[in-house]
């Protein structure tokens, strides 16, 4: 293997005495086989060629018997440490890759298609299986066995051991050549098996959609179009495979009977040497080559699985790229430790931990956004900021029209998405300084369509908690999220199930959901994005007195909608084409802000309207 994948080259110096242990199997495994050959050249040279009785060997064939049971164990034992290594090197990188998905940022979440995430995390991870039971054993088999063999070989007859020396680099050479063509040819279907994860997994959460608008069939062609191209790569590396296989056959095949011809003619012709030697000599040719076989089918399985890690290594390098690590001050925040996920599917968890920044985070804290710039790819929408204070414990709405960047603030705000330049400052200190788990430890987010989890009410309640939690503890949450009506009707109450995208509930009921999450982690920062379709009155009533309720002890920033909200909040962040044009309480806006003048009264009329 040439360039050893790093990943790879990580799991075998953490796996160094497992390592040690296959040397160890295979110097042993060696031996044994020597030994087997020796002992039964022995008995086959007393009994035939010195016609010794057959009780006379007894003995011999006693050991030989046990020389062969110790090799079958020995081999059973590189094969047991051979799937253990393989199994925590899965374990391992399973790992790395969940934890680089969890802590990617916002931004690189939304890059690429999850099916083909989940293949590389599941199939091409067990890809690399073979790359560690197989390989591995295989080639510190070869790098040993022979090695021994050839040197038996050249004491017992010389000419023999040249024959090997002489044929056996074909095997690694041509191992080499097939090896090459093969990890560009695993790559490759390893592309072609994520494209279709994708295209499957794509197609069958957007199903609904596709029907409305007639495009159920060109994607089911499409389908069709990826699953070949899967099949044709799939098959390329069998081919691949059988040609090997083929080739190695014919040169091993070739190369035991240049050796016994030799032996014959020195045996036979010039009568220089014994039947012993020539019959040992001969038992031990398949051995060699056999060895060196198994080596050349264990390079092509390590090979595909290099190739499978390849797209491990370099999901993790694109993860990689976006990812903040908590250390790092300059990074980007992630949605990590959130309560709540929002419509982007971040995945949330929430621990403590200790603060990197030496101030103390007094909560509610004062929060100072402070001439942020945000742009999500060049030559796009460019958010922009002045410097407003936030103060603990007030209520903020962020207005503008569609598209304006309201969510967009919000995000740099809470530190889910890192600006340009500027900074978010809370009390007094750059966020960025601060540990990130333990500043969401804090902030609650509400969004629009908060993400259920297959599972109970009560599970999805509690995940805002931040210990071990108990029942009662879990339904006062859901009773002042206002979801006691809700449960009330179910027959399993607080146990119903709830299904995957959180199937069952309406819009409302999944924010009350969050809600609930929320007061069991009473944050100092509740982020809410407020719903923009109108609820029913009474759902937005409960709504609205829950979150009141909740956001007595904190600082609340809303995206807002209503004018309710907009007119009790204690500041108000006027965004415009990107820009947060002006910040004020509403009758001030109203003053001396005309846009703001015209937006209110267009949400009026809308009120009446409808
Ligand atoms: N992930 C993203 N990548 C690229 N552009 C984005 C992304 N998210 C939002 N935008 C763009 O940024 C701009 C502001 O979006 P944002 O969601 O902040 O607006 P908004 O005021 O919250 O809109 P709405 O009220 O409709 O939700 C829009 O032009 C949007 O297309």
């Amino acid at each position: 293997m040439k360039r050893k994948s790093s990943l790879v080259s990580q799991q075998m110096s953490s796996q160094r005495k497992n390592m040690a242990l296959l040397a160890i199997i295979s110097l042993a495994l060696g031996i044994t086989i020597v030994s087997q050959a020796g002992l039964l050249a022995e008995a086959v040279q007393r009994i035939f060629v010195e016609k010794a009785s057959f009780s006379s060997v007894y003995l011999l064939l006693g050991i030989l018997l046990a020389v062969m049971a110790v090799r079958t164990l020995l081999s059973y034992g590189n094969g047991k440490v051979g799937l253990h290594m393989a199994a925590t090197a899965k374990t391992n990188m399973r790992a790395a890759v969940l934890q680089k998905l969890t802590h990617a940022s916002m931004p690189s979440t939304l890059l690429g298609q999850t099916g083909g995430k989940v293949s590389i995390a599941l199939d091409a991870v067990d890809e690399a299986d073979s790359y560690f039971s197989q390989y591995m054993p295989r080639m510190m088999e070869a790098a040993i066995i022979p090695i021994l063999i050839l040197v038996v070989t050249f004491i017992q007859h010389a000419n023999t051991g040249f024959i090997l020396l002489f044929t056996a680099p074909f095997i690694p050479l041509f191992m080499i050549l097939v090896g090459m063509k093969t990890k560009n040819k695993s790559e490759e279907k390893y592309a072609q098996l994520a494209e279709f994860s994708g295209t499957f997994l794509d197609s069958l959460q957007g199903l609904v959609t596709l029907k409305i608008f007639g495009r159920a069939h060109r994607q089911q062609q499409k389908i069709e179009r990826s699953s070949l191209s899967y099949r044709d790569a799939t098959m390329g590396i069998l081919k691949i495979a059988f040609t090997n296989t083929f080739m190695l056959e014919s040169i091993v095949m070739l190369s035991i009977g240049i050796v016994a011809l030799e032996l014959a003619i020195q045996l036979l012709v010039f009568k220089s040497m014994t039947f012993h030697t020539a019959f040992l000599v001969l038992l031990l040719v398949p051995e060699f080559y056999s060895l060196l076989k198994n080596t050349g089918t264990a390079f092509h399985s390590g090979r595909t699985s290099m190739g499978a890690v390849r797209k491990v290594e370099q999901m993790l390098e694109e993860t990689s790229g976006e990812s903040m690590n908590a250390n790092d001050n300059e990074g980007a925040l992630t949605s990590d430790g959130i309560d709540v996920i929002d419509n982007m599917d971040r995945v949330d968890r929430v621990s403590k931990l200790e603060l990197t920044h030496s101030g103390d985070l007094s909560l509610p804290p004062s929060i100072v956004i402070d001439h942020l710039r945000f742009q999500y790819a060049p030559d796009s929408f460019e958010l922009k900021t002045g410097r407003i204070q936030l103060s603990p414990g007030e209520h903020i709405a962020i207005v503008g029209k569609s598209g304006s960047g309201k969510t967009t603030l919000l995000h740099l705000i809470a530190g889910l998405l890192k600006p340009a330049s500027g900074t978010v400052l809370v009390n007094e200190s750059p966020l960025s300084q601060y540990e990130e788990t333990a500043w969401f430890e804090h902030v609650s987010y509400i969004t629009q369509h908060p993400y259920i989890f297959a599972g109970t009410f009560s599970e999805n309640i509690a995940i805002g908690a931040r210990g071990s939690i108990s029942k009662a503890e879990i339904e006062r949450a859901g009773e002042e999220a206002g979801l006691a009506a809700l449960i009330a009707q179910l027959d399993h109450g607080f146990d119903t199930f709830v299904g995957e995208g959180g199937r069952g509930l309406s819009g409302g009921e999944k924010q009350r959901l969050a809600l609930a999450r929320a007061f069991l982690k009473r944050p100092a920062i509740i982020l809410f994005d407020e719903p923009t379709v109108g609820l029913d009155l009474h759902t937005e009533r409960v709504l609205q007195s829950s979150i009141a309720k909740l956001a007595k002890t904190a600082t609340m920033i809303t995206v807002a909608h209503r004018l309710y909200t907009i007119q009790q909040a204690d500041k108000i962040l006027f965004m415009d084409n990107g820009v947060l044009v002006d910040s004020g309480r509403h009758d001030e806006l109203l003053e001396r802000l005309p846009q703001y003048a015209e937006m209110v009264d267009v949400e009026r009329k809308g009120r009446v309207s409808s």
